[in-house]
């Protein structure tokens, strides 16, 4: 039995966490494995709850399973919290580091029906196939930071600090990820200007020699954003730190078809964090708008990687394509010709694909 945290949160989040357990029920029952689901407090509705935004309790709970399933935190509902309070700063930023997954693997996949639905040119994305690395628990988002008033108004300091160990480590995913790959890696900084980002293209070049069948190279963030619409099909696995990667996969979620299809896996040296990249969507949320292969694909992420479930990983993903090939799309995928359906319906759908097997 594996035993999964579901941490719903806020705004679309629980609708798209519902169709995600869903599909991993189904592909439970089609393989033979058993998936017991505990539901935790994260968030604004925690800190509605609780007063706190990430309940020891749920800190406990993600402790104790085998892997955690998170929906998305924040709204404009609690924006205004004093910062330890807020869902983002108060509860995912401590989860993810006291999980310590500092590897947050962000794979943006076109799947091929929705290669026409893109902004881009078809030919620009289809058949693409990239993995955004980016470190998770260091950088600016962890720095010490404060506030000061000075004549005339305000002075603030955040801190960006990384360490070579820290570095190491999440290069390491990066190099042994593409080394299954198409050995390619690029390391994405501004080492033009930033001293942390120097370290980072050391560290990674030293690396770099115990990967001689890898083929490395570095390239600066601003070119990477332009490079990422230009000619996405350049790269393979991307690796950099953690605001340029939270930047760089919002770009490339586009890239897709749309945010609402990019799921995430967060790794480190115990449970393994899944959660979509995309947040709470107030815009749409409640109104059975939200595309929920993000959090469905998240699912099949941990079946891979906590799970070692490769055969049933796979069956959701080949599901998944098959909704889409048979026309189905969420509303900020829709075209066209094609049968728009609810959060829910589109769940559903995959989930009783992924159950009765019936796949191209
Ligand atoms: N992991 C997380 O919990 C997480 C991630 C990003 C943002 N946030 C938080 O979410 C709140 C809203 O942030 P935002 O609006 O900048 O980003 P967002 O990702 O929530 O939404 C950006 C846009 O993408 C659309 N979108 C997002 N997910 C979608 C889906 N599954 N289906 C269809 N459309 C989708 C939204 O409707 C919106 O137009 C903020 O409080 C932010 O801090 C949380
Ligand atoms: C909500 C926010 C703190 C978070 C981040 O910046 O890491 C989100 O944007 C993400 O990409 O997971
Ligand atoms: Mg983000």
């Amino acid at each position: 039995m594996y035993r999964i945290a579901v941490l719903p949160g806020d705004g679309i989040g629980p609708e798209v966490t519902a169709q995600a357990t869903r599909v991993l029920a189904a592909a439970g029952r089609r393989f033979g494995y058993e998936f017991c689901f505990q539901e935790g407090l994260i968030g604004g509705i925690a800190y509605d709850a609780t007063g706190q935004p990430l309940p020891q309790a749920t800190l406990d709970l993600c402790r104790s399973s085998d892997a955690v399933l998170l929906g998305a935190v924040g709204g404009p509902k609690w924006d205004n919290l004093p910062v330890h309070l807020r869902p983002e700063a108060g509860a995912l930023l401590p989860l993810r580091k006291a999980l310590n997954v500092y590897a947050n693997l962000r794979p943006a996949m076109v799947f091929p029906a929705l290669a026409q639905a893109s902004t881009l040119k078809p030919e620009v994305v289809e058949g693409l196939d990239i993995v955004v690395v980016r470190e998770l628990t260091g950088g600016l988002y962890f720095g010490e930071k404060r506030r000061e008033e000075i004549p005339g108004g305000q002075r603030v300091v955040e801190t960006l600090v990384y360490t070579t160990q820290e570095i190491q480590r999440v290069a390491r995913r990066a190099f042994e990820l593409a080394r299954k790959r198409k050995k390619k890696l690029t390391s994405v900084d501004k080492a033009n200007v930033l001293e942390s980002s120097r370290l980072w293209r050391e560290v990674v070049t030293d690396m770099a020699r115990e990967y001689p069948d890898v083929e490395v190279n570095h390239m600066l963030v601003d070119n990477c954003a332009m490079q990422l619409v230009r000619n996405p099909k350049q790269f393979d696995v991307l690796l950099t730190e953690n605001l340029f990667g939270d930047i760089l996969s919002d770009e490339a979620a586009q890239l897709t078809g749309s945010l609402g299809m990019l799921p995430s896996a967060s790794l480190g040296d115990g449970v393994g964090l899944y959660e979509p990249v995309h947040g709470s969507a107030p815009d749409i949320a409640g109104r059975q708008l939200a595309n929920p292969i993000a959090a469905v694909l998240s699912g099949a992420l941990m079946l891979r990687h906590s799970f070692g479930l490769e055969e049933a990983a796979a069956a959701i993903e080949r599901a998944v394509a098959t909704v889409l090939e048979q026309g189905y799309r969420t509303a900020d995928i829709m075209e066209p010709g094609k049968h728009q359906v609810t959060t829910t319906e589109m769940g559903r759908l995959i989930a009783e694909l992924v159950e009765r097997g019936e796949l191209v």
